[in-house]
């Protein structure tokens, strides 16, 4: 299966985002290089699917025909100026969201499936630099969010703690890093069209990778009482790739209603964070998400290609002076954002209201 990014790709990832800020890339050919190139099969659809998702409100019980953006003029190397690029940049515009499921997630369920004190030794020692703390952690016991996780910068930068099993985590990871580097470099690149930016505009704004990192979830089997696994939120970065395995959980939220990101086998979802959205002054969307959890266990990874701490976000000249329009966020250094998205996180304010998101910095 593959994204039909690439021929629609512009305009449909330009309407993807501004509509939806979700979309769903098909031949991006991460996954066939990431697994022995086979497809895992997918699990049947589960009986208690949307429908026993009572306890969170609102979840669409339909499936909403998203925009899906296929690569391949892209990774072809065709003639920029050709048809099949106009078109896949058109689908990106027009793009939504869509699923993944792949092989290496499955060394993840291994990690997750080891004792409590196993797991716990995946974790960095006192005096780490890295941007986020690294390793393995489960959400804070008063969390509204249920889930346990690993978090990995690029492999490149030393900041890593890798569990000692499974054996292959660690060259899963690293495989994987690479590859969703380079596909977030591509979709940067077809934004950056999208955004009608000077061309490698965002590429020279976003040309470090250090703040760039990737989690590995496992989220806890829905219970009587609640079933949260991730909370309503917005990404705070610039582009985020989601692989998920069968179980579904994911659901974005669309003119009100939760829409399911229903897992479908050999796609990655993508969706655009809230650097985009303020770059952009908000004609881009960073889409709201959340995570319902299912009876069973459900495994993903995210990616989120992000942007460094140090860089100055506010709404371009092109989005503002050149058109006249007043900017609507005042600036900020990427990582004072991140550091108070990181403390939403590690202490949950009590009240809602005390949940910082990009419009801590709306004017
Ligand atoms: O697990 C997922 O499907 C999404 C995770 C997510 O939204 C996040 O980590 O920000
Ligand atoms: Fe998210």
């Amino acid at each position: 299966m593959w994204l039909h990014v690439v021929a629609h790709a512009t305009k449909a990832v330009w309407e993807a985002c501004r509509t939806h800020g979700f979309l769903g890339a098909v031949n991006h050919n991460v996954l066939a290089e990431l697994s022995s190139r086979k497809p895992p099969r997918r699990p049947s659809r589960l009986a208690t699917g949307c429908s026993r998702n009572t306890r969170l409100p609102n979840t669409k019980s339909t499936t909403m025909a998203l925009p899906v953006v296929d690569l391949a003029p892209f990774l072809a190397g065709d003639d920029k100026a050709g048809a099949a690029h106009a078109t896949a940049t058109e689908a990106m515009r027009e793009a939504c969201r869509s699923h993944g499921f792949f092989r290496a997630i499955n060394h993840g369920a291994a990690f997750f499936a080891l004792p409590d004190e196993d797991k716990a030794k995946a974790r960095p020692a006192d005096g780490s630099e890295a941007p986020l703390p690294v390793g393995y952690a489960r959400q804070p016991t008063h969390s509204a969010d249920k889930n346990e996780y690993v978090l990995a910068f690029d492999p490149k930068l030393g900041f890593n703690v890798y569990p000692a099993q499974p054996a292959a985590f660690r060259s899963a990871v690293e495989e994987c890093f690479v590859k969703l580097t380079e596909l977030g470099l591509l979709i940067q690149e077809i934004l950056n069209e999208c955004m009608g930016l000077t061309p490698g505009f965002l590429r020279d704004f976003n040309g470090d990778r250090s703040f760039d990192f990737m989690v590995a979830l496992r989220y806890f089997p829905a219970t009587e009482e609640e079933n949260n696994g991730i909370s309503a939120h917005e990404d705070s970065n610039c582009i985020t790739f989601v692989i998920q395995d069968g179980v579904g959980g994911l659901e974005v939220l669309k003119d009100g209603d939760w829409v399911p990101a229903e897992p479908v086998d050999w796609s990655i979802i993508v969706n655009i964070g809230d650097v985009i959205q303020v770059l952009s002054n908000n004609k881009l969307k960073s889409a709201t998400h959340r995570v319902v959890r299912k009876p069973m266990h459900r495994h993903s990874l995210a990616f989120f290609f992000n942007i460094h701490g140090d860089k100055w976000i506010e709404p371009l000249p092109e989005f503002t002076t050149k058109v006249d329009e007043a900017p609507r966020y005042r600036g900020f250094k990427y990582k004072e954002y991140q550091q108070l998205r990181l403390r939403n996180k590690t202490h949950p304010p009590s009240r809602p209201e005390d949940v910082v998101h990009i419009t801590h910095y709306a004017i």
